[in-house]
């Protein structure tokens, strides 16, 4: 069958991940796992440690054979695209750098390695911002610069997809800053952006999807906006348990807040502040707050991974 690839101008690759699974021997790394990821966005790949993510990305990248399923880029198959390189970049380790090799060096190298044109190379250094620090040796290098060099190096095939396992991790608030800008650049120009990472306030600002896993199973997709959760009211008094006997009388759900300490706070789901405020008025129930709210993302997050770990606890 002829392999066509369409030209870089036209970017658009969408990832399809359909019914994947990898065993380890006994341990289910992966348990049959489908989604989609669309170009043009950032999309972020969530789950605690050993959920499943760097073995995901490496059935998409070829690196590892499925023991079944699915995950094509743009229709198809890692090993049957003609160029690959230039097709996907990936940043799947931030650490293996040789630390005597100067930054310019080790993206000589990549491209050596890769069958990879060198004038990229003083472009793509521009774009990680280590033009200034090009010529000093990796093995000086914070953290952040040698994430900015993954990066970098993720970029020399001017690829249309890009995948990076955990390109936060490490980072200060300015480099999560940097990294919003350059993954924010990339997918307007229609590039696939995957990003994993096991703490979601690290990618919050900068993924427009998200895409959670726990136990190698999926647990949800959708926009970010998607976690925010069912609006509420928050609802502070002296008196909860009066509050929450009242609300509860009056058909609504209610939920502990997140506040601890002399004055604890309790949520309302679904309901809007006036009908709140006139039951807890009738019920001559203490007010020091009440206000609208939305469920904190991180803890929707965390909530959903803790759901499906329980439930494959169970299932056992
Ligand atoms: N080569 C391997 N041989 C055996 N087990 C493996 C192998 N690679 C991964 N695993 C197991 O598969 C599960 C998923 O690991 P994986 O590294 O994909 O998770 P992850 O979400 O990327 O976590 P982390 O953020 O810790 O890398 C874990 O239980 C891990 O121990």
């Amino acid at each position: 069958m002829e392999q066509i690839d369409a030209p870089s101008d036209l970017r658009g690759r969408r990832l399809e991940l359909s019914g994947l699974t990898k065993w380890f021997g006994s341990v289910k790394a992966v348990d049959d796992l489908s989604f989609a990821v669309e170009p043009g966005r950032v999309t972020g790949f969530l789950g605690p440690n050993g959920a499943g993510k760097t073995t995901t990305l490496r059935m998409l990248l070829g690196l590892l054979t499925p023991t079944s399923g699915t995950a094509t880029i743009g229709g198809q198959s890692y090993a049957s695209l003609r160029d690959p390189l230039r097709v996907v970049g990936a940043g799947l380790d931030g650490s293996s750098f040789h630390p005597g090799r100067t930054a310019r060096n080790h993206l000589r190298w990549m491209c050596a390695s890769g069958g990879l044109d060198q004038g990229r190379i003083d472009e793509v250094l521009t774009l990680a911002g280590l033009t200034g620090a090009a010529d000093r040796r990796v093995g000086g290098y914070s953290l952040g610069m040698r994430q900015r060099l993954t990066l970098g190096g993720a970029m020399l095939g001017d690829p249309d997809v890009l995948l990076l396992d955990e390109p936060a991790n490490g980072l200060d608030p300015e480099g999560i800053a940097w990294l919003r800008g350059y993954l924010r650049h990339l997918t307007a120009e229609g590039r696939t952006v995957l990003v994993s990472s096991h703490v979601l306030s690290e990618v919050q600002q900068t993924v427009d999807d998200v895409v959670i896993l726990a136990r190698g199973r999926l647990v949800h997709t959708g926009p970010l906006e998607s976690l925010s959760g069912e609006p509420g009211v928050t609802v502070r008094s002296p008196d909860l348990a009066r509050a929450r006997d009242a609300l509860t009388a009056a058909g609504w759900r209610v939920e502990e807040g997140a506040a601890a300490g002399p004055d604890p706070e309790l949520v309302v789901r679904g309901a809007a502040t006036g009908q709140v405020g006139d039951i807890l008025h009738a019920a001559n129930v203490p007010l020091h707050l009440l206000a609208p709210t939305h469920q904190d993302l991180e803890t929707t997050f965390l909530r959903m991974v803790s759901d499906a770990e329980r439930a494959v606890e169970v299932g056992r």
